[in-house]
């Protein structure tokens, strides 16, 4: 796809520890779009912060094997050039994360962390005249500009009182109030892309509500993409364009977010959606019969096999990506039919 902003190509990698090789990305394929927002949905332990993490480059190095595959930003593989993922991190791709009081400083005042972040990821950065731009002073323009993007930024998430907010400590300020700082913070580098890595799992349900409401409306306004781990499929609903799901470290499908919900085509998205209330809260919880598999011993192609009604020998082969729709793929030998319309026949 040639307006790809995010194109991760059969990406494989793990951690190899005293127990063996837990192999937890197993070919993963995933595209993104300039200013889509993008749902990456599955249960816990299946890998979304992994991807994240291996998109910023963040993973630890001591452990990590990479086995393969490419993560593509605007055309560069940045597995393969560690000096253009350094210059991508923190400004063409930013970070919002799940516990906003562990990502900030409690020593230092909220003015000081973003001065320090405009400092090195401003982008005015480079308007340094004839200094590269890891030499150019803060000079007093630059920093008059990046304090009025800062203050504007912070009016846009909604902070009240933004001049007084950057002489408080982090603990003196709530935790919606500290997410909406995390949004401000991710937009400041004006990046192409964020990653928010369950934003709102810390957050009270109604403050949660309001925070993705934000994100979505500055992300559409701005033009930014958006990367939304989540395991929670409301949040899905409520906010993104599409819908990527992973079991077991592997993409299983990926559909527009309104095809995810009316018409999913993998064995595991269904079982996912049917495992969910109904929208009067009644309905009986239903698990999905099985185990997530042991990372370092897993099936041998879909890893959902085991646990799947469908499943065949054919299984035992990951079948590649098969498109069921625009923009919608499926990973599986056996999908579930498409609903017929329902006006056929009639
Ligand atoms: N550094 C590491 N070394 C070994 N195993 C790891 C490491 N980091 C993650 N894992 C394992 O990778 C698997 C996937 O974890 P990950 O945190 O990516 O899942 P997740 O889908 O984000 O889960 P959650 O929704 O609970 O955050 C887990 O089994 C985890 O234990």
């Amino acid at each position: 796809m040639t307006d790809a902003l995010l194109t991760i190509s059969d990406l494989s990698l793990g951690f190899r520890g005293e127990a063996g090789f837990a192999h937890i990305l197993d070919g993963v394929n995933l595209t993104m779009r300039p200013g889509e927002i993008m749902g990456l949905v599955g249960e816990s332990g299946c890998g979304k912060t992994t991807l994240a993490r291996a998109i910023l480059g963040v993973l630890p190095r001591a452990a990590l094997e990479l086995r393969g595959g490419a993560i593509g930003f605007r055309g560069t593989n940045m597995l393969a050039d560690d000096g253009a993922q350094a210059a991508i991190r923190g400004r063409r791709i930013t970070f919002i994360p799940q516990d906003p009081f562990s990502s900030l400083n409690p020593v230092f005042t909220i003015g000081e962390q973003i001065d320090d972040l405009m400092k090195w990821k401003s982008p005015r950065r480079g308007e340094g005249g004839r200094w590269p731009a890891l030499l150019a002073p803060y000079g007093r323009s630059r920093r008059a500009a990046d304090r009025a993007a800062v203050i504007e930024t912070l009016e846009a998430v909604q902070l009240p009182q933004p001049e007084r907010l950057l002489r408080k400590y982090p603990h003196e300020v709530s935790g919606g109030q500290r997410q909406r700082l995390m949004i401000a913070m991710a937009l400041l580098p004006e990046p192409d892309l964020i990653i928010a890595d369950e934003p709102t799992t810390a957050l009270d349900v109604t403050i949660q509500a309001q925070i993705l409401g934000l994100l979505r409306r500055l992300a559409s306004e701005r033009g930014v993409a958006v990367m939304l781990t989540t395991h929670d499929l409301g949040s899905a609903w409520e906010i993104c364009d599409a819908v990527t799901v992973m079991y077991a470290g592997q993409d299983v499908e990926a559909a527009p977010v309104a095809e995810f919900f009316t018409a999913p085509a993998h064995p595991y998205t269904n079982k996912l959606l049917a495992s969910l209330p109904d929208a009067e809260g009644g309905g009986a919880m239903t698990g999905i019969p099985g185990e997530v598999p042991d990372f370092l011993a897993p099936p041998p192609g879909c890893r959902f096999a085991p646990r799947c009604e469908r499943a065949s020998a054919a299984c035992a082969t990951r079948p590649p990506q098969a498109a069921r729709g625009a923009g919608h793929l499926v990973r599986c030998v056996h999908p579930v039919a498409a609903p017929v319309p329902a006006e056929a026949g009639a």
